[in-house]
């Protein structure tokens, strides 16, 4: 694609055309088995065998004329600009861990790194005893393996941390600590570099918290939005209000999920794999429910703080859904009517498949039942191996976040 195609995506099924991942990096080896759950990993990964499983599933998207971005790539490109390095500084370091001494020692330190450098530190943290000499009270106080700066090893999950709704993007606000600092960085990608110059941005990281693991766009004006462990009743709320106004969906679905980390989102649940079927959990299919949220016409307001919600009685989730979108049916097609077999590749992100086009998707090789459930249905899967990436939980839809999609007809 060149840098004159617009960005942007209505579906989760049109054709994609450009991706941004971020391949596991130095932030993966910070991970010990003292602070893997506070950083969200179920075990530690193997980052070597982890990068080559990346590889090939950036490699799978070449494949299919897909263009791949790298999170990282974008980030130092954008940081030529003085003011995103300056921005992404004061930001990393405004915890009230470091105290002054500390605070200046490294904001000096981090001014004369290199664009590229700088992207390391922020994304691979600081340990206190990487930061030599001695200062001040702080460092001596703190352990030596204590992080000055976090490292962000669920960057690699970029579904999670901006969306695109239609020709914006939205930044979302990621509810666990291990994971706030991430979307300061995408912010800065989408306003600092010269490829996104223009792009309007919706939400923001300072708001109540949305994931973009939560948001699906069902269809051209449909969003469902998961609403549990992650994103929050109010994150939802101030979302839908952002899209009426913005006319950027006429109706969005909250859904609630079980707030347990098995279902940290709704894409680990259920995923579109064409313009009228999901892949969905078969466990909690039949009890999954939707309030279906409209904005009041007879209200429009001027600001959409203004807009006023219509917010329906829950129903069935496949059927608030298909009336949203206009269509008969929702199909479903289920992970296994074994409920074991169902709840282990659920685990293990059979659910969270990446559509490349209608009917095309990419899976996790593991989840045998599912992936053959999908190919009886119709959808053609690209098996790609996980075995290293999937410790973090997450499958191909999460560690991917579609920068363009081609959009579908409207209905
Ligand atoms: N959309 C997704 O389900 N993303 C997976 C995020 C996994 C990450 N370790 C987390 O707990 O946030």
């Amino acid at each position: 694609m060149s840098d004159t195609r617009t960005p942007g995506a209505d579906s989760e099924v049109g054709t994609l055309r450009t991706v941004m991942l971020h391949r596991p990096g130095p932030e993966l080896k910070r991970l010990t088995p003292r602070n893997n759950d506070r950083l969200l990993f179920d075990g530690l990964p193997w980052v070597a065998r982890a990068q080559e499983e990346h590889d090939a599933f950036a490699q799978a998207l070449r494949d299919r004329d897909v263009e791949v971005l790298y999170l990282t790539e974008l980030l130092t490109e954008a940081f030529e600009a003085q003011h995103a390095r300056n921005h992404a500084i004061t930001t990393a370091l405004a915890g009230l861990h470091l105290g002054d001494t500390l605070r200046t020692y490294l904001a000096s330190a981090l001014h004369d790194a290199s664009p590229a450098e700088l992207t390391t530190y922020l994304t691979a943290g600081i340990r206190n005893d990487e930061v030599r000499g001695g200062h001040g009270l702080v460092t001596s106080l703190l352990a030596a393996d204590d992080f000055l700066v976090d490292p962000l090893p669920n960057l690699l999950f970029t579904r999670d941390s901006s969306v695109w709704l239609r020709d914006r993007v939205a930044i979302t606000s990621l509810a666990m600590p291990a994971r706030r600092r991430e979307t300061q960085l995408t912010e800065l990608i989408y306003t600092a570099h010269p490829r996104f110059a223009g792009t309007r941005t919706v939400h923001g990281w300072h708001h109540e918290h949305v994931e973009g693991g939560d948001v699906l766009l069902l269809s051209p004006g449909v969003i469902a939005v998961g609403v549990g462990e992650r994103t929050t009743p109010a994150g939802v709320e101030r979302l839908a209000r952002q899209l009426f106004h913005a006319e950027l969906a006429h109706t969005v679905l909250a859904v609630p999920i079980a707030q347990e980390r098995a279902t940290m989102h709704l894409d680990t649940i259920c995923t579109m794999v064409d313009v009228d079927k999901m892949v969905v959990y078969a466990n909690v299919a039949d009890s999954l429910l939707a309030h279906t949220v409209t904005a009041d016409p007879e209200e429009p307001g001027d600001g959409a703080a203004d807009v006023r919600l219509r917010v329906a009685e829950p129903e069935p989730f496949l059927v608030a859904a298909a009336k949203a979108m206009g269509i008969d049916t929702l199909e479903q097609i289920d992970t296994g009517l074994d409920p074991v077999t169902a709840e282990r590749e659920q685990w293990d992100d059979g659910n969270n498949t990446l559509a490349l086009a209608p009917r095309v998707a990419m899976a996790y090789e593991r989840n045998d039942e599912t992936n053959d459930r999908l190919e009886a249905s119709g959808i053609e899967v690209i098996r790609i191996a996980g075995s290293e990436l999937g410790s973090g939980r997450g499958g191909p839809r999460c560690m991917s976040c579609p920068v363009e999609r081609d959009p579908l007809p409207r209905a």
